[in-house]
């Protein structure tokens, strides 16, 4: 039979030697609130401390990880003073325009421990002043706040290395190594918050072992088997051990719970597999390590694995200490308290929790702990004298919170559970800071309200002026209030890790623990219970509608969650895989449930819920908008790509027919080279590209002249080099063709003759030196020698300087470039004004020839622009000088060029030129000559 008994009233602060801290200093109100026969508690400022706030910075990560920054943005200025920089300025990156830290603050705090801090040291500053107080009577809470990865589950648990345990390790070694020969007999065991009950009927004195005390509790067999196989030797234990009254008896119970999705869960529980075997009532204990050992395998069915969340209910008046009628603060119901022996039990059983929590609350996501784990020690202090009454035992409480990461969800791509993680993480987050808030400004309230300078205001007043805090409305908060609202000391170590990316978040986190410095732990637990309690129906409603708010159907239905288990061998190898399904029974909730005489505000719930229904949003719109972004940057991306190939595909084939069509006019070059080789030098081949080639008419010199031509011309081509033209006799400089020659390749890269044609030439013999030949637009004395012509008709005025000058005539300094129609116009001007009858002659037979020569065309077909070979006729130098001496004009000489089309065999040219009575001499032209 159970048996509920009342504790005694704690030991207080008074009692407490040592307990002002120097953040103490802090000037508080004297007394707060005097307490009212209702509802008001008495604050006794002497007994009131500010949480202290410890910031832990952690070191540096390996070079490897590359989500760190090179530069610490977090600058210790002093051992409580830290100044906080934003990297984003420094560095000229883009600010985000949400942000709303300033670039670069101060934030303090009761000490700072620098990255070299060893795990012994912090415990010794931090935690071990709480292990004394929970020895003595006292309780405490400490948390660990921090972004994700800023090192709060090392601080608390520790790392793999040797000295690297954390705080709740050595608070066990420290709690044990104390206790000492100082064991109680666990007669009694606690309830609730602060009850205690007698343990089972059966229960003796002598059975006193910790296998008995499991069993005799209800544990399974399994569970205390796993306990008592224990490791041989930890050699990673704390030996510091407290001075302790040794006229007490000490008996140390614990429990682990999370608190996930808003849930509290107990990570002591038993798992269900779903067999009828293994169907134990709830609260039951089965150890977890039977599911792990399960048979593996792909194929097989999921394991259905349920837990139950545990409500956290209302402490019954009967538990308060202050006998006033009103209940002493919430909690975990169901929640199992075990009690341990020994550091080495505990460190087993939590071993067991954690891998209870990996496997529900952090499996999908092992890097990180989604989740806030509460490790409560509560110890149990009897007199020795006294230990068979009841009401003198005494119940201490020390919980360490390793609290979930505060989200960052817009950095990550976070999605369906994870954000609904995410955001109850912050949300939990976001109420404690909210409290705290609260507190504080209450607790300013109730001091401004005190003060001398003050009229003295009604009590009633002042709490009606006081604000609610909000603590139910995290279920994080729910379970910590007690420590806020009661005694208690509260410990916040605050994480940084100063190399990681997210300066915004970490501000916060700063800004919180500046918050968290102003609030007084001693609060008065009358003022979250002094508002106007709701009907209950009003109370169920507001309930109900602040699930709907939230639109969380799965806060009212259980939770499913599929889960692998993967056993790796080495290399990385999956040995095996074990499905798991995990469900999430919510609690229950029993009819008393509605009798929370909690306040409850429904408009301060409806504006939370609100808040995080919005954030939820927000959150989701953010990913929504990044995932729309990557892909329509993808999309860009592949279009992009896609019209760069097609690009390079129709430049390709561009290139290919450019290429082929060089070829073929190459063939069709060395064609024409070949054929008139053949023909020999006697009848020199004429080759024609009508399209780009010049055509000129060049007289037939007689024999003498020719010879002398050829020779000239042979020299020169023979001499490929600009510079040689100097050893050229002066004889060959003189000669007109010569002249222009060099004139020709000292004026441009377009030089007609090119160096590589003349090597041809040279090697081709006879054909050389035609190829070699300057070829010369046709060249008239007049237009009375020629039909008129439109600018359009094939024949293209051209000036020719070299002509000019051969012929005496005209400007050498005209460059080629100015050759065209403007240029000739004035010539044709003066040639009109040449007496006619004296080219009547001539006039008759140029347009003769040159019909001839458009007839004997060799390639119509080709008459594309790229064309480049055509005939070349140039008069004689005689008929040349005989047209000018009969057309008597002292100008310029006008060319004209032929049909770009006309092409002509060599006995055609010399039959037309026959029929004109003289002879022609016909040169060949390539396209490059041009
Ligand atoms: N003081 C320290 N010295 C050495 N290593 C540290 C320290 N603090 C943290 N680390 C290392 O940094 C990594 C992240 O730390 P930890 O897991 O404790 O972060 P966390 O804040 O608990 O993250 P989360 O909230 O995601 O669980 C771990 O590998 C841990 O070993």
């Amino acid at each position: 039979m159970k048996r509920s008994t009342t504790r005694k009233p704690l030991a207080n602060r008074d009692n407490s030697p040592g307990r002002k801290s120097p953040a103490s200093a802090n000037p508080q109100p004297k007394a707060a609130v005097a307490k009212s026969s209702s509802q008001v508690s008495v604050i006794d400022d002497g007994d009131r401390e500010p949480i202290r706030a410890f910031l832990r910075i952690r070191p540096q990560a390996g070079e490897d990880d590359e989500t760190m920054q090179s530069k610490p943005y977090l600058e210790p200025i002093s051992n409580t003073a830290v100044r906080m920089s934003d990297p984003n300025q420094s560095s000229n990156l883009p600010v985000s325009r949400l942000s709303t830290v300033p670039p670069s603050s101060t934030y303090t705090f009761s000490h700072i421990f620098p990255p070299a801090t060893n795990q012994s040291d912090f415990f010794a500053k931090t935690t071990l002043p709480l292990v004394k107080d929970v020895l003595e009577g006292q309780s405490g809470l400490i948390f660990a706040y921090g972004v994700t990865n800023s090192g709060k589950t090392y601080t608390v648990q520790g790392g793999r290395e040797e000295g690297s345990a954390g705080i709740l390790p050595r608070t066990l070694d420290v709690v044990f190594n104390s206790i000492e020969g100082l064991h109680g007999d666990g007669r009694f065991r606690p309830v609730r918050l602060q009850g205690i009950e007698a343990a089972l009927p059966d229960f003796s004195a002598s059975r006193s072992s910790a296998h008995d005390s499991y069993t005799s509790s209800g544990s399974s067999p399994a569970l205390a088997d796993i306990l008592a196989d224990l490791p041989p030797e930890d050699p990673d234990t704390d030996p510091t051990t407290l001075k302790l009254d040794r006229n007490h008896e000490y008996t140390i119970w614990l429990s682990y719970a999370e608190v996930y999705n808003e849930k509290v869960y107990d990570l002591f529980a038993s798992v269900d597999d779903g067999s009828p075997s293994s169907a134990q009532p709830t609260g039951a204990s089965r150890p977890t390590s039977t599911f792990l050992n399960m048979p593996a395998g792909s194929n097989s069915k999921p394991l259905l694995l349920t837990r139950k969340a545990l409500p956290v209910k209302p402490c019954p008046p009967s538990d308060n200490d202050s006998g006033d009628g009103t209940s002493g603060g919430k909690y975990v119901a169901g929640l199992r308290q075990i009690r341990v022996t020994s550091a080495a039990q505990a460190k087993a059983l939590l071993r067991l929790g954690q891998m209870h929590r990996q496997v529900f609350g952090t499996l999908a996501n092992s890097q990180s702990s989604r989740s806030h784990a509460l490790v409560t020690l509560k110890v149990l202090r009897v007199h020795r004298g006294e230990r068979n009454d009841p009401s003198s035992i005494q119940t201490s409480r020390l919980t360490l919170v390793d609290l979930a990461g505060s989200e960052r969800t817009k950095h990550t791509q976070t999605t369906g559970d994870r954000l609904r993680e995410a955001g109850n993480i912050n949300k939990s987050l976001m109420v404690l800071g909210q409290c705290m808030e609260t507190m504080r400004n209450n607790q300013r309230a109730v001091a401004r309200s005190l003060a001398p300078s003050q009229e003295r205001m009604d009590t009633r007043d002042v709490k009606r002026g006081l604000a609610v805090v909000p603590f139910r409305h995290s279920k994080l908060t729910e379970v910590l209030m007690d420590y806020f609202v009661g005694e208690g000391r509260v410990v916040m170590i605050v994480n940084v890790n100063p190399y990681d990316t997210g300066f915004d978040e970490n501000s916060h986190v700063m800004k919180f623990s500046s918050l968290a410095r102003e609030v007084s732990t001693a609060a008065p637990t009358a003022v979250s219970r002094a508002l106007p309690t709701l009907p209950p129906h009003l109370l169920q409603q507001a309930r109900t509608k602040s699930l709907a708010a939230l639109g969380r159907a799965s806060d009212i239905a259980p939770h499913r969650r599929k889960v692998t288990i993967s056993t790796g061998g080495r290399g990385g190898r999956v040995v095996s895989e074990t499905h798991l399904e995990v469900l999430e029974e919510d609690e229950e909730r029993g009819d008393d449930d509605e009798d929370d005489d909690e306040p409850i505000n429904p408009l301060v719930d409806a504006l939370f819920d609100e808040i995080e229904s919005l954030r939820m949003q927000l959150f989701e719109s953010e990913m929504r908008c990044a995932m729309i972004e990557a892909d329509t940057r993808e999309e860009v991306i592949q279009e992009m790509e896609e019209r760069m190939q097609l690009m390079e595909k129709t430049w390709n084939r561009r290139l290919m027919k450019q290429m082929e069509q060089n070829e073929l006019k190459m063939d069709a070059k060395i064609d024409m080279l070949q054929r008139s080789a053949m023909l020999g030098r006697a009848a020199v081949p004429v080759f024609t590209r009508p399209e780009q080639a010049e055509k000129r008419v060049e007289e037939e010199p007689d024999e003498d002249e020719m010879e002398e031509e050829d020779e000239i011309e042979k020299s020169l081509v023979e001499d490929d080099a600009e510079s040689e033209l100097s050893d050229v006799p002066s004889e060959v400089l003189s000669s007109p063709l010569t002249a222009k020659d060099a004139r020709n390749r000292q004026r441009s890269p377009h030089a007609r003759v090119s160096n590589k044609q003349s090597v041809a030439a040279s090697a081709s013999g006879s054909i050389a030196e035609d190829e070699s030949d300057e070829i010369e637009s046709f060249s008239e004395t007049g237009d009375e020698e020629f039909p008129e012509e439109d600018e359009d008709d094939d024949f293209d005025e051209i000036e020719d300087d070299s002509d000019e000058e051969w012929n005496g005539i005209g400007s050498s300094t005209r460059s080629k470039s100015s050759r065209g129609k403007k240029a000739a116009e004035p010539v044709k001007a003066q040639t009109k004004a040449a007496p006619a009858s004296k080219s009547k002659a001539k006039k008759d037979q140029v347009p003769a020839l040159v019909q001839k020569t458009e007839r004997l065309s060799l390639d119509h077909a080709d008459d594309g622009a790229d064309s480049d070979d055509s005939v070349v006729v140039r008069p004689s130098r005689k008929i040349r000088s005989s047209v000018a001496s009969a057309a008597s004009v002292e100008q310029p000489q006008k060319k004209r060029q032929l049909s770009k089309k006309t092409l002509v065999t060599e006995e055609e040219v010399e039959r037309a030129a026959e029929d004109s009575g003289r002879p022609v001499r016909r040169n060949l032209r390539g396209s490059s000559l041009r």
